[in-house]
């Protein structure tokens, strides 16, 4: 794989030729998108091999150099059930905290927000899903169940003014019951909004919506929940996560959850592939004229560390065409 030094004074080469348009399409797009960056957590929570902590470390660091506004650091879940995110204190700890940019954790207990907590995180992520039979295999309960242990999270975090974020997994498909229907996504997230979470990101778990199905999803949960609160997390399985995306955009959600370099996958939901690469999302927003805040010469070295430590390719379109250029 070529070194990063090597490829710095070429990859501008494709951002320059961007150039904003303006059409009156775009009225309906957001003027500024948040990137959720998911890649330390939800990119690196299947590998397979564990990740040293100082590389974990060393990732979110390059992440917030590159101006990513929020950056989920890692989970506070079971280690036999995701041993690689073991090491969650000490990544929390371990990362340089910059002005401006949050660094929520994934919690699914009162004992993961406990450990969160005691370990300095300041923003929590509770999660559950529009599908039983996925809740009882990610997280060993029904919806109903996983609604008391988030509602547990949610008051504690209350009580001590930390902001907590909400997932809905399978929005738009799962890996065991197949069609999910708009009406069970709203319910779940207007669940997860009325018990004060104060946004709610709808994951494309195992990616295999079309921008049809995420219209459809997307209106059902509307008519529930403000929209200014809603985010979208697509995973790329079939190659629809940035079509599912601006379909999101056009809608006027404001809040995307990418990876960087494409990482990612749920421990369980086989066979789906990582989320929308951050690069691949900050290119397109550009192109737009849409305000991200993100570097993406900055952005595009940090995938290249991680898919040399991985000794992978990254995923991103506009990672592999930068090197080409
Ligand atoms: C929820 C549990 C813990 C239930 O797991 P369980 O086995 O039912 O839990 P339990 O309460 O019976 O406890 C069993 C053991 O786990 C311990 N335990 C209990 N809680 C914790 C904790 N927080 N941290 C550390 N340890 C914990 C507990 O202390 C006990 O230890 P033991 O007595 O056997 O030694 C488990 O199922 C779990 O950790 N699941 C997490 C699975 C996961 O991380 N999945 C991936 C994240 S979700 C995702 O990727 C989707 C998303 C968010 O990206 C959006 C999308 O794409 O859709």
């Amino acid at each position: 794989m070529a070194s990063v030094r090597n490829l710095v004074p070429r990859r501008l080469v494709g951002l320059a030729s961007l150039r904003a348009v303006s059409t009156s399409s775009m009225d309906t797009f957001p003027k500024r998108v948040k990137i959720v960056e998911v890649g330390p957590r939800d990119g690196l929570q299947n590998e397979k091999n564990v990740v040293p902590t100082p590389v974990k470390i060393k990732l979110i660091d390059m992440l917030s150099e590159a101006g990513l506004p929020v950056i989920e650091a890692t989970s506070f879940v079971s280690p036999k059930w995701v041993p690689q995110m073991a090491d969650h204190t000490e990544v929390l700890k371990g990362i340089r905290k910059f002005p401006g940019i949050n660094y929520p954790v994934l919690v699914p207990n009162m004992k993961g927000f406990e450990a969160a907590v005691a370990a300095g995180a300041k923003e929590v992520s509770v999660f559950g899903a529009a599908s039983e039979l996925f809740s009882k295999k990610n997280i060993n309960c029904s919806i109903e169940e996983s609604f008391q242990h988030m509602g547990g999270v949610l008051q504690a975090a209350k009580a001590t003014g930390i902001p907590v974020r909400g997932y809905v997994s399978c929005v738009l498909g799962c890996p065991y019951e197949g069609k999910i229907s708009p009406a069970k996504v709203a319910e779940v997230a207007k669940k997860l909004y009325t018990m004060g979470c104060y946004e709610i990101s709808l994951g494309d778990t195992i990616g295999v919506g079309t921008p049809g199905l995420m219209k459809d999803m997307l209106s059902a949960v509307m008519r529930e929940v403000p929209v200014t609160t809603l985010a979208v997390h697509c995973h790329d399985t079939y190659g629809q996560a940035l079509a599912n995306t601006l379909m999101a955009l056009q809608m006027g959600v404001s809040v995307v959850d990418t990876s960087v370099a494409g990482l990612g996958g749920c421990p369980y939901a086989q066979g789906a592939s990582g989320n929308l690469a951050t690069e691949d999302l900050v290119y397109m927003l550009t192109g737009l004229g849409i305000h991200t805040g993100v570097n993406l010469q900055k952005l595009l070295e940090a995938g290249d560390f991680i898919c040399q430590v991985l000794n992978r390719k990254t995923s991103s379109k506009v990672a592999q065409a930068s090197c080409k250029l």
